[in-house]
């Protein structure tokens, strides 16, 4: 079997007294959608702190590609995971266009004489920046917009620029915190049809949202976190039938479950069909980072 691209071996987490995570397993293959859901306070956002270096593990381990992450934020983006927030985090007096940039330069290998007198490699690599940046805005469709500060943007456009912003790091692996929180029908479908068009990219994701309909129609496999410990996990049409899944957490019978899942794939298939003539993502072919001399 193939190493997972992203996997969490029994991680815990206690706070004080308080076990939020209890020895959480997960594994993530490549150009994959997994869905973590769970009752509010079930250890989610924590589970995506420990994937991402911000909280270090009381117990267990992350691996990218079989190795260890560092505990370390900012080493976990250049290792290749990336992530937004449940809460946006942009720089809301920024440009829409310099937002996305902020996530290139994660790819930018720039000294600081470079950057101290803007020489030539300096600028050929913020120059080339800037494109594929605005091609990240083209892909989330957000185009025209790269001079708008952030902060003038709708809450759903707001939402797209953080993926675009994730996205420009160039990850292995997206984790997405509700990325339809707050969002419409229409925003949330929006949403739906941009994740299928990253995991088209070879990009692997791994996204909590409390709404299961948008979970159980995108996802390949579905986790599920009730009080800290990993209640079930497996394919969605498993999940969403499973006796204990919905008497802890979806609360409805099975069958209306079934027919709300089974409207939103139908409409991803009818999407599908369209979605062959949208923007596609150009892959990056050439792993040398921007603006590194030769
Ligand atoms: N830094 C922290 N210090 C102490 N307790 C924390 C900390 N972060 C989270 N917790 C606690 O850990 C538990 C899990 O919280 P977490 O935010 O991970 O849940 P969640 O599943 O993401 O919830 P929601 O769906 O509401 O966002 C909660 O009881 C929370 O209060």
């Amino acid at each position: 079997m193939s190493t997972p691209v992203l996997e969490a071996r029994d991680v815990s987490m206690v706070f004080g007294g308080l076990k939020a995570l209890q020895n959480v397993s997960l594994k993530l293959d490549e150009g994959k959608v997994v869905g973590l859901i769970g009752p509010n306070g079930a250890g989610k956002t924590t589970f995506f702190n420990c994937l991402t270096g911000l909280y270090t593990p009381t117990t267990g381990s992350v691996l990218l590609k079989g190795d260890v992450l560092p505990g370390d934020p900012a080493k976990v983006t250049t290792a290749g995971v990336a992530r937004t927030f449940q809460n946006i985090r942009l720089f809301p007096s920024m440009t829409v266009l310099e937002n996305v940039m902020v996530g290139r330069h994660v790819r930018m290998k720039q000294g600081p004489l470079a950057s101290i007198f803007h020489g030539p490699g300096y600028q050929k690599g913020e120059r080339a920046a800037r494109e594929r940046s605005a091609e990240l805005l083209e892909f989330v469709n957000l185009p025209g917009i790269e001079e708008e500060l952030a902060r003038n943007l709708p809450y759903g456009d707001q939402r797209r620029l953080e993926i675009a912003r994730a996205l420009a790091t160039d990850p292995a692996v997206l984790l997405l915190d509700e990325p339809t929180a707050g969002m419409n029908p229409q925003e949330t479908e929006a949403t739906r049809q941009l994740i299928l068009a990253i995991r088209e990219t070879g990009v692997s994701v791994v996204v909590i949202e409390h709404d299961i309909k948008f979970i159980f129609s995108l996802c390949d496999s579905v986790s599920v976190l009730v009080q800290g410990q990993l209640l079930v996990e497996g394919s969605p049409e498993v999940v969403r039938r499973d006796p204990r899944v919905i008497e802890a957490y979806l609360g409805k019978p099975p069958d209306e479950v079934e027919a709300e899942v089974q409207a939103m794939v139908e409409e991803t298939r009818q999407h599908g069909d369209a979605a062959e003539s949208t923007t596609v993502l150009p892959v990056v072919t050439d792993p040398k980072p921007e603006g590194e001399q030769a």
